[in-house]
Parts: structure tokens; sequence; C-alpha cells
């Protein structure tokens, strides 16, 4: 998850005001114009919903500038441990809806929605990045939408992002622990796991998963492939085969720093590590709970759940939503270097709520879409020459296989010529800070 713009050229300042309850731990941040420029907002990453933000601070700045408030001011932690404690956090500000039929869910929304649904059915805080609300000035709001729209001039935003900018009245951001890497120290991969369980929908014989599925119709489309990972019921599979296939494959896709040249020495170890960790370690134990919350809580489909007499009932319709934001979740795993195995860490993140008719007219869409044209069965028609996604899980036998380990090798040659490329390069510019 690499920064993509400089921190010099990162030119919004923080203004963080109070949060809603007086006592919280960080109280009045950069209420002064002082204090402003010792915190800055440095933008890390969005997706289609959110802006996310690495936060910068100049200790001597803001010990400066807590220095020059009057000693009444400086109260509660208005000190040097606050600002030492926001720099490890990253600020997740929400987006205005690109469309009339989108409907916004609020910062308040969706920590509701994590403490009150998510955490509960997940047993707990335990797989949850830690996060908390914090009341963000409209100043900061409306300075990061000038610098969305710069970056956006200077071609520096994916351009799926494009024209998006942050709601403007919203009054909440949420911190959350950042989840990034320490170069030399630790990587994190990200991935979602989509769809671990059948689609409901689907057939029996069917012979691709919902991912896979959705993956070969868009790609025909001439769409952007779903996600990064191959086939996610790969990493619930019998076989460690399996697993490490995916594992390998989202450590490509998410592209490690290059001046981490400790991956080229290390990638059949960090490669094993992280496959008994996902395939029989702790790592697993989230991904069958994941699996499982989505199978229990959609056990009939939409199609099914809306051709019901009566439609769904309000319950049914709370728990699809639910298996949903299960399915579209982030999962990040931060490995460290001198641990290994013992040391990976996995986070569940992006776990907001669905809303809105439009989304189940969506979905249902899709599914319509996947069944009548024949993709789960793989028995779509096809363009003359084109070839037919077969990389789902269900298509190949589940047992070991000669054409796992096959492939396997093939992807540690070219993820290795990835890193070389990469670390030839290492004194380029974009590897200089490493
Ligand atoms: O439709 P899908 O499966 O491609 O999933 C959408 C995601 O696409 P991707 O993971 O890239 O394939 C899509 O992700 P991106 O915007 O492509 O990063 C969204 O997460 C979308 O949810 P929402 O509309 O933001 O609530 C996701 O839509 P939902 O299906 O979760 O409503
Ligand atoms: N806690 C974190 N630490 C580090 N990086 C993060 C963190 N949270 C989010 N990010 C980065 O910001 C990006 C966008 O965040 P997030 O997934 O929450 O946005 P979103 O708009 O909800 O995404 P989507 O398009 O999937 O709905 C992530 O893909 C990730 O790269």
């Amino acid at each position: 998850m690499p920064s993509k713009y400089g921190p010099e050229e990162a030119p919004v300042i923080a203004l963080l005001s109070e949060t809603e309850n007086p006592q919280e731990i960080i109280p009045y941040i950069g209420s002064s114009p002082a204090e402003s420029l010792a915190i800055r907002l440095e933008y890390l990453a969005e997706g289609g919903a959110n802006v996310v933000y690495q936060i910068r601070t100049d200790p001597v700045k803001w010990s400066r500038a807590v220095l020059q408030r009057p000693l009444s001011a400086v109260k509660g932690h208005r000190d040097a441990s606050t600002c030492e404690r926001i720099q490890d956090e990253v600020l997740r500000l929400r987006k205005a809806p690109g469309s009339s039929k989108q409907s916004y869910v609020s910062t308040t929304a969706a920590e509701d929605y994590l403490e009150d649904v998510i955490a509960p059915s997940l047993g707990g805080h335990e797989w949850l990045i830690p996060s908390r609300k914090i009341r963000v000035h409209p100043r900061v709001i409306s300075a990061c939408n000038k610098e969305l729209i710069l970056h956006q001039a200077l071609g520096n935003r994916p351009d799926s992002r494009e024209h998006s900018i942050l709601e403007e009245s919203e009054l909440f951001g949420l911190l959350m622990e950042d989840m990034s890497g320490i170069r030399g120290s630790s990587f994190t991969i990200q991935f979602k796991p989509k769809w671990l369980s059948h689609s409901p929908n689907a057939s029996k014989s069917a012979r691709r998963c919902r991912t896979c599925a959705l993956r070969a119709m868009r790609g025909t489309e001439g769409m952007a492939p779903v996600g990064e990972v191959q086939c996610p019921r790969n990493l619930v599979g019998d076989h460690p085969d399996n697993s490490r296939l995916e594992i390998l494959q989202t450590l490509r896709a998410n592209g490690i720093p290059c001046a981490e040249s400790k991956l080229r020495e290390r990638l059949p170890d960090v490669l094993q590590d992280l496959t008994e960790y996902f395939y029989s370690g702790k790592g697993r134990t989230i991904l069958d709970k994941l699996a499982a919350l989505q199978e229990q809580l959609d056990p009939l489909g939409i199609v099914k759940l809306r051709a019901q007499p009566g439609g769904m009932s309000s319950q049914q319709l709370k728990d699809l939503q639910l298996a949903m934001t299960f399915r579209d979740c982030s999962v990040y795993v931060r490995y460290h270097w001198d641990k290994g195995l013992e040391g990976i860490e996995t986070r569940v993140g992006d776990l907001d709520p669905k809303v809105g008719e439009s989304k189940l007219d969506e979905w249902h869409d899709i599914e319509m879409g996947l069944i009548q044209g024949g993709w789960y069965d793989g028995i779509e028609e096809l363009s003359q020459g084109q070839a037919q996604d077969t990389k789902c899980s269900l298509w190949n036998p589940p047992q070991p296989s000669k054409r796992y380990s096959e492939r396997i090798d093939e992807l540690m040659k070219d993820f290795n010529a990835d890193l070389e490329v990469a670390y030839k390069s290492r004194s380029s510019d974009e590897c200089s800070d490493g």
C-alpha cells in the first residue's frame, strides 16, 4: 500500500477539533494555526466510498505550539504523547455519494454498525482494526477536497476514482491504526476475501464460484477484473497448495515496496509462513469465520429471497446486507521480518453497511446475469478466439494436483523476475526513500 504523494507534496494541514466526548484522548488537536502546522494529512489511498490519509506530525513544532498556549488551555492529553499517538494512525474520511441512487453512509453510521453489528458477529474486536471516531473541522474537509481536485488534475489519482470528493457536510472521520508496513521491518498485504462460500443461487454442478463467475463475465465485458484474488475459495480449500497459490498471487498483486530486497532473498520462507498461517494457523480461523458468516447470513441468495411470496422480511434483508459486507471487506496481513510466522498480524477493515434499494437491484441483476449467461456452469457463449476463464478452484480438482504445483512454480519464476527488476531499479527516485 504505497503512499501516492511524497510528504513534501502534502499541502493539507489538519485542523481536527474536539471529539464528541471531551474526555477523549485527542482534545482540540490543531485548533490553533501553530498547532495545525505540526499536523499534516497525507493522502494514502482511496476506495469508492472513502479517502484514507496518513497523519504526519512534527513533534518539535507541536511542542512549540503547545508552549505558546496559555497555561490554562494546556490540559489533559494536550502534550507530546498525543502527537506521538496519532502519527501511528490513519484518518478515513467519507466521500460524497457519486449518484443520486447511492445512499450516503456517514462515519457515525459506519462506526455504529461496526460496534453494534460487526463486532458481535465476529465475537468481539480481536480481528477489527482498532479505530475511534473523531470530529473533523469543516475546513479540513474543504482543504482535502481542494487537494483531491489538484491531484486529479495532475493525474495522481486512480482513474476509477476521479471526480469523487469528500462529503462536505460530514462532521466526523475515523482514526484507525495504520496497517501499512514499515520498510525494513514489516510489509503488509491486503486482499478482499469476497465470496468464500458458494452462491446459494448457483447450481450444484457449478464450475465457477461467485467471485470467479463474475470475473469471467466482466472479463468478457472488458471491465476490471474482480479484486486481486483469483479464486478466494482456494484460501479455504482442503490442500495447502491451493492456499499457497492464492497467497503467492496476492503477494505479487500487492507489489511489495521495491526497496524491500529482503523479499527477493526470502520469498520461499515468506510464502511458506503465510501458507501455514492461512492454511492451518490463525489466518485460517478468520477466513473460516468469514466463510461461515457469509453462508449462515445468506442461505437463500437474492434471487430466491426476492421470489418469495411477500418478498424479503426485514431480518432477511439485514442478514443479506451483512453477508454482503463480509464478502466485500478487506483483510490486512502484516508480516514482521524478524518474527516470521509468530509475528503475522491480521485485521479486517472496510466493514461498512451496504444500504439502499439500488444495491439490491444490482445484486439481483448480477446473479441473474451469471445464471442465465451460463457463467456459473462454464457454458457461457464466448466470442471466437476467446479463452475460457478456468481459474476457479471448482473447475480444477480440489485434491493436490500437478496443475497447482506447476502453476506455483511458474508464478514463483514470474515473481522473482518482478523482484529482480525492482531490485535493479532501487536507486531510482521511486525507491530512494527505502
Ligand atoms: O460487485 P463487486 O463484487 O465487484 O463488489 C464491489 C467492489 O468491487 P471489487 O471488489 O473491486 O470487485 C467495489 O470495490 P471497488 O470500488 O472496485 O474498490 C465496492 O466495494 C462495491 O461496494 P460499494 O458499492 O462500495 O458498497 C462492491 O459492491 P458490492 O457487491 O459489495 O455491493
Ligand atoms: N487502517 C488502514 N491502514 C492502512 N491503509 C489503509 C487502512 N484503511 C484503509 N487503508 C487503505 O485505504 C484504501 C481505501 O480504504 P477503504 O477500503 O476503507 O475504502 P473504501 O472506499 O471503503 O473501499 P471500497 O471501494 O472497497 O468500498 C484501502 O484499500 C487501503 O489501501
